[in-house]
């Protein structure tokens, strides 16, 4: 069995694997990384290994405690990834999107596919149909939408996500909702437009935190799956064991 780790900017999340099939998934902070990890694997004695990606500032030596009973492998830009990258700036992507363009590749074979994962930052990955990564772009998630628009202001309170009513926002909260809401599925409905203006035998996936909350409002076409970074560890986990 294997145990994933996905240590973002605000949340960590792990699952459990037997083979391909997800057992469970947990969400846990920063503070309790250890004795969360040390609770799932009184759980489940299979994890033989660990297998983690980190955009965050968790120190590494909180896993070295677990090196003694398992096989720890933190995804980094050195290992194998079933694409080409053809990003300027290699060294500076960020090992989550790397992760899951990897996921992508391997789950949809002979497509071109567009990642979008709605977390801390939103991200756009894009691998073409010969597994020939491009990049894609980076903006303010919901929540930070949120936070910037209270921490750089006098004026603006500090609201938790809601349903605008309209796109007309007719008060203080509800020109926020609609401005953060409505202005993040106009940008991610913009540039699913474009690119599938672009290209054809396309595929699209959402996640990240907000997976549930955008999918509902975004065309349908989109396969969401909140937990799509944590399969795709398992998946370059296999695809690293099988080529290994
Ligand atoms: N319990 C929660 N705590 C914080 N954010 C949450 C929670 N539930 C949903 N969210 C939403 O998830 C988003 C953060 O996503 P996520 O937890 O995937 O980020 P993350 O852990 O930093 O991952 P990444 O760094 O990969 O984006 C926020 O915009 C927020 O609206
Ligand atoms: C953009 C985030 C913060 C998203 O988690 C992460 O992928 C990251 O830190 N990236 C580094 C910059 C880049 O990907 O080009
Ligand atoms: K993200």
């Amino acid at each position: 069995m294997v145990l994933t780790i996905d240590i973002g900017n605000t949340r960590i999340k792990g699952a459990v694997f037997e083979g391909y099939n997800t057992v469970e998934f947990f969400v846990f902070s920063k503070d309790e990384i250890q004795e969360k990890i040390e609770a799932i694997l009184k759980k489940y004695k299979k994890v033989m290994y660990l297998v983690v990606a980190s955009v965050g500032n968790v120190d590494k030596n909180s896993f070295l405690y677990f090196q003694k009973k398992l096989h720890v492998w933190f995804v980094s830009h050195e290992d194998g990834f079933p694409f080409v990258n053809n990003y300027a700036t290699p060294k500076t992507l960020g090992i989550d999107r790397m992760v899951l363009a990897a996921g992508a590749t391997l789950q949809f074979q002979g497509k071109n596919r567009l990642i979008i994962d709605a977390g801390t930052c939103v991200t756009y990955d894009f691998v073409d149909e010969m597994d020939v990564y491009h990049g894609g772009a980076i903006s303010p998630g919901l929540r930070l939408r949120y936070e910037s628009l209270h921490n750089f202001t006098e004026k603006l309170p500090l609201l938790t996500v809601e349903s605008p009513k309209n796109f007309v926002g007719d008060s203080t909260a509800e020109a926020i909702h609609s401005g953060v809401v409505n202005g993040l599925v106009y940008e991610i409905n913009g540039f699913v437009d474009e690119y599938q203006s672009k290209y054809s035998n396309f595929i699209i996936i959402l996640t990240g935190g907000d997976t549930e909350f955008l999918a509902k409002r975004l065309k349908n076409t989109i396969f969401a799956n909140s937990n799509f970074l944590l399969e795709s560890l398992n998946q370059i986990f296999q695809y690293k064991i099988e080529n290994d």
